[in-house]
């Protein structure tokens, strides 16, 4: 991998690089803050995944996470939103579909199926050269806003055993019955239904083996939550299935990263307490 640039932050240092992925079938570039006790020894990351729109910048210049991880000795690491660099039919034409908003599904349909597989990359290879190539542990946490925190979701209830905690801000809790979700999903996966079930936090929810508790934010003013957010069917399917969840319904907030900014340092603690890197969240 290349490194693009390397910045100064709390001590310790944000970075961007650059790879060819196999998995995606395009060059990428990605995000990653490294806390200063990075410089002595290997620390665990905190996986972000961002929403629509979003690159892997979005978070590291707007949530202000930097200090506080830099106190727990916890690195960030942000992949892109979608596969990058690629011209695929109607790929750029809508900002809630196509480049900059890849679901962190596994594509099976043409022609999206070459590139559009954001769930292995972000679960597999990025891990794997990350952990290759810089000074963090396999210890993982994950969160994400929106979009990113529907990832987040699917990472945590795919494979628990990959990650010590989960987190989400406004995340997309039912993509199968929103509008962003039926249109990416139909794209991505097709128009069977059944196919989608693997890739829907709420309908994954009720199978899980490992369960992790959740915690959610959420904006009590942000214009998408009735219509695509829908927390209440997740929080739903959790009462059923008898899974830790926590939604914290935020008033006076909206979707916005002034909302993310807001509530970054709970989050952060609440994953280096499952990390072990402090006894408690409080
Ligand atoms: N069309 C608008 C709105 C896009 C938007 O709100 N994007 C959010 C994520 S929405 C769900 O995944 C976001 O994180 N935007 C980036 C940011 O820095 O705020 C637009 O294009 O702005």
């Amino acid at each position: 991998m290349e490194k693009l640039s390397s910045t100064g932050s709390f001590g310790g240092r944000v970075e961007r690089y650059k790879h060819a992925s196999a998995t995606l079938n395009c060059d990428m570039e990605f995000g990653v803050y490294l806390p200063p006790q990075a410089d002595t020894g290997p620390v665990p990351v905190l996986w972000w995944l961002s929403g629509l729109t979003c690159t892997d910048e979005n978070f590291m210049q707007k949530a202000g996470a930097q200090r506080l991880a830099a106190q727990l000795g916890l690195a960030i690491v942000c992949p892109d939103t979608s596969p990058r660099g690629t011209d695929l039919p109607g790929e750029h034409d809508d900002w809630d579909f196509g480049s900059g908003a890849g679901f962190y599904v596994n594509a099976t349909q043409a022609p999206w199926d070459r590139h559009y597989r954001m769930y292995d990359y972000v679960t597999k290879e990025l891990p794997a050269l990350v952990e290759a190539n810089l000074p963090v542990t396999g210890q993982r946490a994950v969160s994400g806003h929106s979009m990113g925190g529907h990832g987040a979701l699917l990472c945590a209830l795919r494979e628990p055993e990959r990650y010590a905690s989960v987190s989400a801000f406004a995340p997309i809790c039912h993509p199968s019955d929103c509008p962003w979700g039926v249109k990416a999903f139909s794209h991505y996966l097709g128009d069977d239904r059944n196919d989608w079930r693997a890739w829907d936090a709420t309908q994954l929810l009720t199978d899980v083996d490992i369960q992790l508790p959740i915690l959610i934010d959420q904006g009590a003013d942000d214009p998408f939550l009735g219509e695509q957010l829908k927390p209440g069917a997740l929080e739903q399917a959790a009462i059923c299935a008898h899974h830790p969840l926590e939604i914290r319904l935020r008033e006076g907030y909206d979707h916005s990263y002034f909302f993310v900014a807001s509530f970054i340092d709970d989050h952060l603690r609440h994953h280096a307490k499952a990390l072990g890197l402090i006894a408690s969240a409080d």
